[in-house]
């Protein structure tokens, strides 16, 4: 095998290497196929184990780099995903490899598969199987390969969720059900949204999907009504009243971001407000946190609720579910109590969560599993006589406690977000360039002919920055944390990646160069990290402060001196700023962080279409960030890239459990 100046492997006319042969860790590291801590890595747990196979430490390795892109194991039986891993990792055109049918064409740095297998078989390192020991490192199973860890999280999360599915049935008064479902959830609504309630009223574990603008929060806000108009008549019985039954029930609100659980808050509490006077009362003002705050966070792996110690409450709501990685749902499911009901929403086309795991998409794309209930049992009445029947696999995914919102509620029909956010979800390049180009109803494209943009291409963005930073710095001198924090929502840049020339640092000093000329005048003698109008960004959790990794905010003048303000707008968060946590300066954000945020204004800076972090998931999330108005700037090709590069994501939870 030869390494050529480009990076790229290539194996003596030959497909595959040697069986045995020595250094091959070394070229396929040299070639960038595996990182060296991915070697490192696979070395030690060698090491531990008395396992020398290079064949093996190889599967290893693409493991764990396997983790680091987000898949919880790499699955050595799949052709296609063998052939995405022979590119160098920092090769854009990986993902582009996986829809094409150069599974057939690549040159396979791969040793001869049956050996292989059967390497990984005979390794004294490797649990082969479901069962077995539990204390070796790595796991086979169904022709993907675990580091141990992932696993046992990936089956926690199975055997947990399934439990739920399976589980009998709360009994409720159906009169009674039948009546808050009427009230709550009117005939002429959205029969999903009422098979929502219904199905959260019942059962264990329902998990609500959709995009922006289908009434997720709205549903939920009704569907703690209908719990708890049934939980008060039933009380224990309902399986949500405990051992003394009747007293109210405890129900969290989480996110997976302190920004998103401030969001989910506000938005709860507003669809509560306009509810009949005895469902308010019984629904109160919920309160959101976030999951690692609601588990009680210790330390990544250690939460004060887990198996042994199970979180107090009835009904736990997580909103934005498709950022929470696999290993904290699994923390999150063996912390709730059996019978406590437990309601999944999120949008599974946006995009995963940094972490390993797409648990979200996993949980809606799995089959029906063995032991739900038939759709009968859990669809009395919201019936199959309703306007909207279930269509396609509904029923299937209902059994698995999945209801799908479709229906767009939002009522600004001038507006191209969400048409665009369809046709991006859709994988419909056509219609996503028509639309962007199109340039009405809030969308635009700034579209170049090469990757690097012009001060003319940039214009716009500079206009929309400098409105948004005059506006911040004149509130925050004001002392007016609300306007500040309003103003920190008006316009907001977005980039793929974090580094390098398309990166969120190069973004970041741009838009402050030009908030600061802009500014100069109101900020003459403002020094020093705290200067008025700063936009913070929140880099680490702080349970005590009270402040999480993601939260923004902003310093304003208090007095004679300053005060970071966070949170809602409505209600904001004052800390003092020698109590803050690491922050940064926030004027540019990776559509990464922006998930779980809205802003009226957003600017999307495309990398080249040869970038890996260039995905559908990316283009849709950002899109659907904005409320007012979407900018992309970039190139038709890295339109159509992204649109044409949905994110892969290896896991096993989607099929049955290999026997
Ligand atoms: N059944 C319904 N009938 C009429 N209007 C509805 C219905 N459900 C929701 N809406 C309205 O649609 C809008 C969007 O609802 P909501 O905010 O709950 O959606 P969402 O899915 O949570 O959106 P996002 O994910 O973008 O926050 C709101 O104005 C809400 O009042």
């Amino acid at each position: 095998m030869t390494v050529d100046t480009a990076g790229t492997a290539t194996v003596d006319g030959e497909v595959r290497l040697a069986v045995g042969s020595t250094g091959m860790l070394g070229e396929l590291n040299a070639a960038g196929i595996v990182a060296s801590t991915d070697v490192h890595v696979a070395t030690r747990l060698g090491r531990l184990t008395g396992e020398s196979d290079e064949r093996v430490l190889l599967a290893v390795a693409l493991a764990v780099r396997a983790l680091r892109g987000g898949s919880v194991c790499v699955r050595l039986d799949d052709p296609t995903e063998l052939a995405t891993l022979a590119r160098p990792e920092d090769d854009g055109t990986a993902a582009l490899v996986a829809q094409t049918d150069a599974a057939e064409t690549a040159v396979s740095p791969w040793p001869e598969h049956d050996a292989w297998i059967a390497a990984i078989e005979a390794s004294p390192m490797v649990v082969v199987g479901a069962g077995g020991p539990t204390d070796l490192p790595v796991r086979w199973v169904g022709g993907r390969l675990y580091l141990d860890r992932y696993w046992r999280d990936e089956l926690a999360v199975r055997h947990l969720v399934d439990a739920r599915v399976t589980a009998e049935p709360f009994v409720v008064p159906a009169d009674r059900l039948a009546n808050a479902l009427a009230r709550l959830f009117p005939d002429d609504g959205d029969t999903r949204q009422r098979l929502a309630a219904e199905h959260a009223a019942r059962r264990r574990i329902t998990v609500l999907t959709g995009g922006p603008g289908t009434g997720k929060t709205t549903t939920v806000a009704r569907l703690l009504a209908v719990v708890h108009d049934v939980a008060d008549a039933s009380g224990a019985a309902a399986g949500s009243g405990g051992p003394d039954g009747g007293r109210p029930l405890r129900v969290a609100l989480a996110a997976p971001t302190g920004k998103a659980a401030a969001r989910l808050q506000e938005a709860v509490r507003d669809v509560v407000a306009t509810l009949a006077p005895q469902d308010q009362g019984r629904t109160g003002e919920p309160v959101a946190t976030t999951v690692h705050r609601l588990l009680g966070y210790r330390s990544a792996t250690r939460f004060r609720h887990h198996a042994g110690h199970h979180l107090p409450h009835d009904v736990v709501v997580v909103d934005e579910t498709s950022m929470v990685p696999l290993s904290l749902m699994a923390r999150l499911l063996e912390a709730l109590r059996p019978d406590a009901r437990l309601v999944l929403v999120g949008d599974p086309d946006q995009l995963a969560s940094v972490e390993a795991g797409a648990v979200l998409g996993d949980l809606v794309q799995r089959p029906s599993i063995d032991g739900a209930p038939p759709v009968e049992a859990v669809r009395t009445i919201t019936g199959p006589d309703d306007r909207v029947p279930l269509t396609g696999d509904e029923p299937d995914r209902l059994r698995n406690g999945v209801v799908g919102l479709v229906t767009v509620h939002r009522q600004d029909e001038d507006s191209a977000i969400l048409p665009l956010a369809s046709a991006i979800r859709a994988g419909d390049a056509d219609t996503v360039l028509s639309v962007l180009r199109a340039g009405t109803g809030g969308v635009e494209l700034v579209e170049t002919d090469t990757d690097r943009l012009t001060e003319d291409d940039v214009r716009g963005v500079q206009a929309d920055a400098v409105q948004a930073g005059r506006l911040l710095v004149a509130a925050a001198r004001d002392g007016d944390p609300r306007g500040a924090l309003d103003a920190l929502t008006r316009h907001r840049v977005m980039v793929a990646h974090r580094r390098g020339p398309v990166g969120v640092a190069r973004w970041a000093a741009q838009v402050e160069a030009w908030v600061e000329d802009a500014t100069r005048t109101e900020r003459a003698g403002a020094d020093g990290p705290w200067v008025v109008g700063r936009p913070l960004l929140v880099t680490s959790n702080d349970a005590e402060v009270g402040l999480y990794n993601g939260d923004t905010g902003v310093v304003v003048a208090d007095g004679d001196g300053v005060v970071a303000a966070f949170g809602d707008p409505r209600d904001p968060v004052r800390v003092r700023t020698h109590r803050l946590p690491p922050v940064e300066t926030v004027h540019a954000m990776t559509v990464h962080r922006a998930q779980g945020s809205q802003f009226r204004r957003v600017s999307l800076i495309l990398p080249p279409p040869t970038s890996p972090l260039l995905t559908r998931e990316l283009l849709y999330t950002a899109v659907t960030r904005a409320s007012e108005h979407v900018r992309v700037l970039g190139t038709a090709d890295a339109v159509r890239a992204a649109v044409a590069r949905p994110v892969r994501r290896a896991s096993g939870l989607r099929d049955p459990l290999p026997g």
